[in-house]
């Protein structure tokens, strides 16, 4: 859908936001603080504020084994897995399928006291880039989400303030090729996964309950996920 009216906005985004996920959190500059840790996952934070309310940015990393990043992005795009792993999600409506690897979503999130709900309105894209760094490695799998404006649906005319969000779920495959030239199994691959996101609230909300609301949530949504990426593909064909 390279004519299409956001292809232009999407390249711009997904470009941007795979150079942010590849930068290392030590060249992210300063003020990032290590908020979460749980096995392989390492969750980082910064306190930002607009207009006196918290954007804090963040950016995740994450090691699963036994999965590829082809299947992370396949579930994490997938609209018909979305309420098995995503537990804030209210409701979920595909407003526009723009082409097979690019959705426009409008979400409500389950509110939370005493913030007023919120509800979400993202195009979402997902794409194979090469692998630069090992030519003759796996590619590696992204899945863009990116606040977007649609008229059928204007911010905070019903009961919920609109948010608006940058997502970058950026996924490389590891192989550990068995020694005695066996037949690969998910024993012998893993998933490096970076998550950022940056959230602005929209409406006023207290930054103590933001910031306790990302603190309790992001870790729990990547492990969840994480988790049901394993679960649904452990007896199927690995995904490359
Ligand atoms: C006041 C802010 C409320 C709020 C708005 C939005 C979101 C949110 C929306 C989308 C995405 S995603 O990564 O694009 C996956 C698709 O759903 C992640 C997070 C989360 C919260 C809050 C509910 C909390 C939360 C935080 C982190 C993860 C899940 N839920």
């Amino acid at each position: 859908a390279c004519q299409h009216r956001l292809w232009s906005e999407i390249e711009s985004v997904v470009k941007q936001q795979v150079a942010w996920a590849r930068t290392g959190i030590g060249e992210c500059g300063v003020g990032w603080q290590l908020f979460a840790e749980d096995g392989e996952m390492r969750m980082y934070r910064r306190e930002e504020e607009v207009d006196g309310m918290a954007v804090d940015p963040l950016k995740a990393v994450h090691t699963v084994p036994g999965i590829t990043g082809h299947e992370v992005c396949h579930y994490f795009f997938g609209p018909q897995y979305r309420y098995d792993w995503e537990t804030t999600l209210e409701q979920m409506t595909v407003l526009e399928t723009i082409s097979e690897d690019t959705l426009v979503f409008l979400q409500t999130h389950k509110r939370i006291w005493p913030a007023s709900q919120r509800d979400v309105l993202f195009w979402s894209h997902m794409r194979k880039l090469p692998n630069e760094s090992d030519r003759d490695g796996p590619d590696l799998w992204t899945v863009v989400n990116n606040s977007t404006h649609h008229p059928d649906y204007p911010p905070n005319v019903g009961k919920c303030v609109r948010i608006y969000l940058k997502v970058c779920l950026l996924c490389q495959t590891r192989v550990d090729p068995p020694k005695d030239g066996a037949p690969l199994t998910r024993d012998n691959i893993s998933c490096k996964i970076t998550y950022c996101s940056v959230v602005n609230p929209g409406g006023w909300a207290p930054a103590s309950v933001l910031r306790a609301v990302y603190k309790r949530e992001y870790p729990k949504f990547l492990k969840r996920f994480t988790a049901y990426v394993v679960n649904q593909t452990k007896n199927k064909p690995i995904m490359f």
